[in-house]
Protein backbone atom coordinates (compact mmCIF):
# COMPACT_ATOMS: atom_id res chain seq x y z
CA UNK A 1 0.00 0.00 0.00
CA UNK A 2 1.32 3.33 -0.90
CA UNK A 3 0.28 6.89 0.22
CA UNK A 4 -0.41 7.07 -3.50
CA UNK A 5 -3.94 5.06 -3.22
CA UNK A 6 -4.76 7.93 -0.11
CA UNK A 7 -4.25 11.22 -2.77
CA UNK A 8 -7.62 11.77 -5.54
CA UNK A 9 -6.59 10.87 -8.86
CA UNK A 10 -3.53 8.32 -7.32
CA UNK A 11 -3.24 5.63 -9.23
CA UNK A 12 -3.08 2.65 -7.08
CA UNK A 13 -6.25 1.86 -5.78
CA UNK A 14 -9.79 3.60 -6.44
CA UNK A 15 -11.20 2.13 -3.28
CA UNK A 16 -9.29 2.03 0.24
CA UNK A 17 -10.83 0.34 3.25
CA UNK A 18 -8.75 0.66 6.36
CA UNK A 19 -9.49 -1.63 9.51
CA UNK A 20 -13.68 -1.62 8.82
CA UNK A 21 -15.55 -2.93 11.98
CA UNK A 22 -19.68 -2.23 10.77
CA UNK A 23 -22.15 -3.90 12.60
CA UNK A 24 -26.31 -3.33 12.29
CA UNK A 25 -26.93 -2.61 15.98
CA UNK A 26 -24.48 -4.71 18.46
CA UNK A 27 -24.17 -7.48 15.26
CA UNK A 28 -21.02 -7.33 14.02
CA UNK A 29 -20.62 -8.20 10.24
CA UNK A 30 -17.55 -7.11 9.38
CA UNK A 31 -14.53 -7.37 11.74
CA UNK A 32 -11.18 -4.99 10.70
CA UNK A 33 -11.53 -6.06 7.16
CA UNK A 34 -8.59 -4.16 5.07
CA UNK A 35 -8.87 -4.33 1.16
CA UNK A 36 -7.88 -2.30 -1.65
CA UNK A 37 -9.97 -2.19 -5.01
CA UNK A 38 -7.42 -1.47 -7.96
CA UNK A 39 -8.35 0.77 -10.22
CA UNK A 40 -9.10 -0.74 -14.30
CA UNK A 41 -9.98 -3.86 -12.47
CA UNK A 42 -12.78 -6.37 -12.06
CA UNK A 43 -12.43 -7.40 -8.20
CA UNK A 44 -14.96 -10.07 -7.50
CA UNK A 45 -16.03 -10.17 -3.80
CA UNK A 46 -17.28 -13.50 -3.11
CA UNK A 47 -18.20 -16.06 -0.10
CA UNK A 48 -21.02 -17.57 1.73
CA UNK A 49 -24.14 -15.86 2.01
CA UNK A 50 -25.22 -13.69 4.63
CA UNK A 51 -21.16 -12.84 4.76
CA UNK A 52 -21.44 -9.05 4.66
CA UNK A 53 -20.87 -8.79 0.75
CA UNK A 54 -23.78 -6.48 -0.22
CA UNK A 55 -22.98 -4.61 2.91
CA UNK A 56 -19.54 -3.54 2.20
CA UNK A 57 -21.15 -2.14 -1.57
CA UNK A 58 -23.36 -0.29 0.55
CA UNK A 59 -20.40 1.27 2.77
CA UNK A 60 -18.71 1.89 -0.37
CA UNK A 61 -21.26 3.66 -1.77
CA UNK A 62 -22.29 5.50 1.22
CA UNK A 63 -25.44 3.67 2.26
CA UNK A 64 -23.94 2.48 5.46
CA UNK A 65 -22.11 4.61 7.03
CA UNK A 66 -19.41 3.26 9.33
CA UNK A 67 -18.88 4.55 12.65
CA UNK A 68 -14.70 5.62 12.13
CA UNK A 69 -12.95 7.00 9.19
CA UNK A 70 -12.18 3.44 7.44
CA UNK A 71 -13.40 3.77 3.61
CA UNK A 72 -11.59 5.85 1.22
CA UNK A 73 -13.15 6.29 -2.60
CA UNK A 74 -10.49 8.18 -4.63
CA UNK A 75 -8.97 9.62 -1.47
CA UNK A 76 -12.01 10.93 -0.04
CA UNK A 77 -13.54 9.78 3.34
CA UNK A 78 -17.08 8.65 2.38
CA UNK A 79 -17.97 8.55 6.33
CA UNK A 80 -17.19 11.77 6.46
CA UNK A 81 -19.56 13.39 4.00
CA UNK A 82 -22.54 15.15 4.31
CA UNK A 83 -25.31 14.52 2.09
CA UNK A 84 -24.29 16.60 -0.31
CA UNK A 85 -20.74 15.45 -0.44
CA UNK A 86 -22.34 11.98 -0.64
CA UNK A 87 -24.61 13.21 -3.35
CA UNK A 88 -21.33 13.98 -5.23
CA UNK A 89 -19.93 10.87 -4.83
CA UNK A 90 -22.06 8.47 -5.75
CA UNK A 91 -22.46 10.93 -9.10
CA UNK A 92 -19.25 8.79 -9.57
CA UNK A 93 -20.55 5.46 -9.33
CA UNK A 94 -22.84 2.98 -10.83
CA UNK A 95 -24.63 0.53 -9.21
CA UNK A 96 -26.79 -2.46 -10.56
CA UNK A 97 -28.12 -4.29 -7.73
CA UNK A 98 -29.66 -7.50 -7.46
CA UNK A 99 -31.88 -8.37 -10.57
CA UNK A 100 -31.33 -4.57 -11.30
CA UNK A 101 -34.93 -3.68 -11.44
CA UNK A 102 -36.03 -1.30 -14.33
CA UNK A 103 -39.18 0.95 -13.91
CA UNK A 104 -42.14 -1.40 -15.64
CA UNK A 105 -44.21 2.40 -16.82
CA UNK A 106 -41.24 3.10 -18.99
CA UNK A 107 -39.52 2.23 -22.11
CA UNK A 108 -36.17 0.42 -22.42
CA UNK A 109 -35.16 4.23 -23.48
CA UNK A 110 -36.49 6.09 -21.35
CA UNK A 111 -34.86 3.72 -18.62
CA UNK A 112 -31.43 4.24 -19.50
CA UNK A 113 -32.25 7.91 -20.03
CA UNK A 114 -33.52 8.21 -16.31
CA UNK A 115 -30.18 9.05 -14.24
CA UNK A 116 -29.36 11.26 -17.12
CA UNK A 117 -32.52 13.11 -16.41
CA UNK A 118 -32.21 13.06 -13.03
CA UNK A 119 -28.42 13.88 -12.02
CA UNK A 120 -27.51 16.17 -15.54
CA UNK A 121 -28.63 19.28 -17.93
CA UNK A 122 -28.50 17.51 -20.96
CA UNK A 123 -30.45 19.03 -23.85
CA UNK A 124 -32.51 16.06 -25.06
CA UNK A 125 -30.60 15.39 -28.35
CA UNK A 126 -27.44 14.66 -26.26
CA UNK A 127 -29.96 12.77 -24.07
CA UNK A 128 -30.46 10.61 -26.87
CA UNK A 129 -26.97 10.24 -28.57
CA UNK A 130 -25.89 9.05 -24.72
CA UNK A 131 -28.91 6.82 -24.39
CA UNK A 132 -28.17 5.08 -27.90
CA UNK A 133 -24.32 4.69 -27.58
CA UNK A 134 -24.76 3.28 -23.83
CA UNK A 135 -27.29 0.56 -25.27
CA UNK A 136 -25.42 0.27 -28.22
CA UNK A 137 -22.69 -1.02 -25.89
CA UNK A 138 -25.02 -3.70 -24.71
CA UNK A 139 -26.13 -4.44 -27.74
CA UNK A 140 -29.83 -3.41 -27.37
CA UNK A 141 -30.04 -0.13 -29.50
CA UNK A 142 -32.21 -1.57 -31.36
CA UNK A 143 -34.83 -2.20 -28.58
CA UNK A 144 -34.82 1.15 -27.53
CA UNK A 145 -38.69 1.43 -28.06
CA UNK A 146 -39.84 -1.84 -26.30
CA UNK A 147 -41.38 -1.87 -22.55
CA UNK A 148 -39.84 -3.98 -19.98
CA UNK A 149 -42.09 -6.51 -20.07
CA UNK A 150 -41.98 -7.72 -23.78
CA UNK A 151 -37.67 -7.91 -23.11
CA UNK A 152 -36.33 -11.01 -21.98
CA UNK A 153 -34.81 -11.37 -18.02
CA UNK A 154 -31.24 -11.19 -20.12
CA UNK A 155 -31.86 -8.23 -22.06
CA UNK A 156 -33.87 -6.76 -19.02
CA UNK A 157 -30.05 -7.67 -17.04
CA UNK A 158 -28.33 -5.58 -20.28
CA UNK A 159 -30.81 -2.78 -19.97
CA UNK A 160 -29.89 -2.61 -16.20
CA UNK A 161 -26.38 -2.38 -17.13
CA UNK A 162 -26.47 0.42 -19.91
CA UNK A 163 -28.53 2.60 -16.99
CA UNK A 164 -25.84 1.97 -14.31
CA UNK A 165 -23.08 3.04 -16.91
CA UNK A 166 -25.27 6.32 -18.10
CA UNK A 167 -23.64 8.63 -16.11
CA UNK A 168 -19.81 7.47 -17.32
CA UNK A 169 -18.78 5.86 -13.32
CA UNK A 170 -15.54 5.73 -12.57
CA UNK A 171 -16.39 2.66 -10.23
CA UNK A 172 -18.87 -0.18 -11.48
CA UNK A 173 -20.84 -1.99 -8.37
CA UNK A 174 -22.93 -5.07 -9.28
CA UNK A 175 -24.58 -6.69 -6.63
CA UNK A 176 -25.18 -10.43 -8.16
CA UNK A 177 -25.57 -9.74 -11.53
CA UNK A 178 -26.21 -13.08 -12.89
CA UNK A 179 -28.99 -13.84 -10.53
CA UNK A 180 -31.90 -15.14 -12.19
CA UNK A 181 -30.00 -15.67 -15.56
CA UNK A 182 -30.18 -19.06 -17.68
CA UNK A 183 -26.46 -19.92 -18.76
CA UNK A 184 -26.08 -18.45 -22.07
CA UNK A 185 -27.14 -15.23 -21.06
CA UNK A 186 -25.30 -15.53 -17.59
CA UNK A 187 -22.00 -15.64 -19.75
CA UNK A 188 -23.34 -12.80 -21.95
CA UNK A 189 -23.72 -10.61 -18.84
CA UNK A 190 -20.51 -11.72 -17.52
CA UNK A 191 -18.08 -11.14 -20.63
CA UNK A 192 -20.29 -7.60 -20.65
CA UNK A 193 -19.15 -6.87 -17.27
CA UNK A 194 -15.21 -7.53 -18.46
CA UNK A 195 -16.09 -5.75 -21.71
CA UNK A 196 -17.67 -2.33 -20.45
CA UNK A 197 -14.95 -2.59 -17.73
CA UNK A 198 -11.99 -2.43 -19.85
CA UNK A 199 -13.57 0.21 -22.60
CA UNK A 200 -14.95 2.38 -20.39
CA UNK A 201 -11.96 2.01 -18.43
CA UNK A 202 -13.72 2.32 -15.18
CA UNK A 203 -12.43 -0.29 -12.26
CA UNK A 204 -15.59 -3.15 -11.62
CA UNK A 205 -16.51 -4.32 -8.18
CA UNK A 206 -18.90 -7.70 -8.09
CA UNK A 207 -20.50 -9.52 -5.69
CA UNK A 208 -21.27 -12.99 -7.31
CA UNK A 209 -22.19 -16.79 -6.25
CA UNK A 210 -21.35 -18.33 -10.08
CA UNK A 211 -17.51 -19.15 -9.38
CA UNK A 212 -16.85 -20.46 -12.85
CA UNK A 213 -17.92 -17.09 -14.19
CA UNK A 214 -16.65 -14.71 -12.11
CA UNK A 215 -13.63 -16.22 -12.03
CA UNK A 216 -13.09 -16.12 -15.96
CA UNK A 217 -13.70 -12.58 -15.80
CA UNK A 218 -12.15 -10.91 -12.44
CA UNK A 219 -8.40 -9.83 -12.22
CA UNK A 220 -8.73 -9.92 -8.34
CA UNK A 221 -10.91 -12.11 -5.99
CA UNK A 222 -11.51 -11.16 -2.52
CA UNK A 223 -13.25 -14.53 0.08
CA UNK A 224 -15.45 -13.10 2.89
CA UNK A 225 -16.29 -15.35 5.45
CA UNK A 226 -17.24 -14.76 8.62
CA UNK A 227 -16.78 -10.91 8.36
CA UNK A 228 -13.27 -11.25 7.72
CA UNK A 229 -11.10 -11.42 4.45
CA UNK A 230 -10.26 -15.58 4.22
CA UNK A 231 -8.49 -14.93 1.04
CA UNK A 232 -7.58 -12.52 -2.05
CA UNK A 233 -5.74 -12.65 -5.26
CA UNK A 234 -6.00 -13.77 -8.53
CA UNK A 235 -8.50 -16.35 -9.23
CA UNK A 236 -5.97 -18.85 -10.07
CA UNK A 237 -4.05 -17.76 -6.52
CA UNK A 238 -7.78 -18.68 -4.81
CA UNK A 239 -8.33 -22.14 -6.86
CA UNK A 240 -5.03 -23.08 -5.01
CA UNK A 241 -5.56 -22.24 -1.89
CA UNK A 242 -4.95 -24.52 1.22
CA UNK A 243 -6.99 -22.65 3.12
CA UNK A 244 -9.90 -25.15 4.53
CA UNK A 245 -12.96 -21.99 4.39
CA UNK A 246 -11.74 -21.36 0.51
CA UNK A 247 -11.43 -24.81 -0.03
CA UNK A 248 -14.77 -25.47 0.86
CA UNK A 249 -16.36 -22.39 -1.41
CA UNK A 250 -13.86 -23.09 -4.35
CA UNK A 251 -15.41 -26.88 -4.22
CA UNK A 252 -18.98 -26.07 -3.79
CA UNK A 253 -18.91 -28.53 -0.76
CA UNK A 254 -21.68 -28.80 1.89
CA UNK A 255 -20.09 -28.67 4.67
CA UNK A 256 -16.29 -27.58 6.66
CA UNK A 257 -15.64 -24.51 8.37
CA UNK A 258 -18.35 -22.72 7.15
CA UNK A 259 -21.48 -24.76 8.89
CA UNK A 260 -24.66 -26.23 7.20
CA UNK A 261 -26.45 -26.03 10.23
CA UNK A 262 -27.36 -22.61 11.82
CA UNK A 263 -25.66 -23.15 15.67
CA UNK A 264 -28.84 -24.27 17.85
CA UNK A 265 -29.15 -26.92 20.32
CA UNK A 266 -27.49 -30.06 19.73
CA UNK A 267 -29.58 -33.39 17.93
CA UNK A 268 -29.60 -35.04 21.11
CA UNK A 269 -31.08 -32.08 22.86
CA UNK A 270 -33.96 -31.23 20.37
CA UNK A 271 -34.92 -34.85 19.45
CA UNK A 272 -33.83 -37.50 22.49
CA UNK A 273 -34.70 -34.97 25.30
CA UNK A 274 -37.76 -34.23 23.81
CA UNK A 275 -38.79 -37.83 23.19
CA UNK A 276 -37.85 -38.75 26.64
CA UNK A 277 -39.87 -36.07 28.04
CA UNK A 278 -42.99 -37.58 26.17
CA UNK A 279 -42.04 -41.13 27.38
CA UNK A 280 -40.73 -42.07 23.96
CA UNK A 281 -38.21 -44.89 24.17
CA UNK A 282 -34.70 -44.51 21.52
N1 LIG B 1 -30.40 -3.30 7.13
C1 LIG B 1 -30.05 -4.35 7.89
N2 LIG B 1 -30.39 -4.41 9.20
C2 LIG B 1 -30.03 -5.44 9.98
N3 LIG B 1 -29.31 -6.50 9.54
C3 LIG B 1 -28.96 -6.52 8.24
C4 LIG B 1 -29.31 -5.45 7.35
N4 LIG B 1 -28.80 -5.73 6.12
C5 LIG B 1 -28.18 -6.92 6.24
N5 LIG B 1 -28.25 -7.40 7.51
C6 LIG B 1 -27.64 -8.64 8.01
O1 LIG B 1 -26.25 -8.54 7.82
C7 LIG B 1 -25.70 -9.79 7.39
C8 LIG B 1 -24.93 -9.57 6.11
O2 LIG B 1 -25.84 -9.24 5.09
P1 LIG B 1 -25.38 -8.98 3.59
O3 LIG B 1 -26.61 -8.75 2.79
O4 LIG B 1 -24.34 -7.94 3.58
O5 LIG B 1 -24.73 -10.39 3.23
P2 LIG B 1 -24.29 -10.99 1.81
O6 LIG B 1 -22.94 -11.57 2.00
O7 LIG B 1 -24.44 -9.96 0.75
O8 LIG B 1 -25.39 -12.14 1.64
P3 LIG B 1 -26.00 -12.79 0.29
O9 LIG B 1 -24.88 -13.46 -0.42
O10 LIG B 1 -27.00 -13.76 0.83
O11 LIG B 1 -26.65 -11.67 -0.48
C9 LIG B 1 -26.88 -10.74 7.25
O12 LIG B 1 -26.90 -11.57 8.39
C10 LIG B 1 -28.09 -9.86 7.20
O13 LIG B 1 -29.19 -10.49 7.80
Amino acid sequence: MTIDSLQPGGNASLVRIQRLNFGYGERLILKDVTLEIPRGKVTAIMGASGGGKTTLLRLISGQNMPAQTSVYFDGVDVGAQNTKGLYALRRRMGMLFQFGALFTDMSVFENVAFPLREHTNLTEDLVRDVVLMKLNAVGLRGARDLMPSEISGGMARRVALARAIALDPELIMYDEPFAGLDPIALGTTARLIRQLNDALGTTSVLVSHDLDETFAIADHVVILANGSIAEQGTPEHIRQSQDPLVRQFVQGAFDGPVKFHYPGQSLVDDFLGHGQQRGVSS
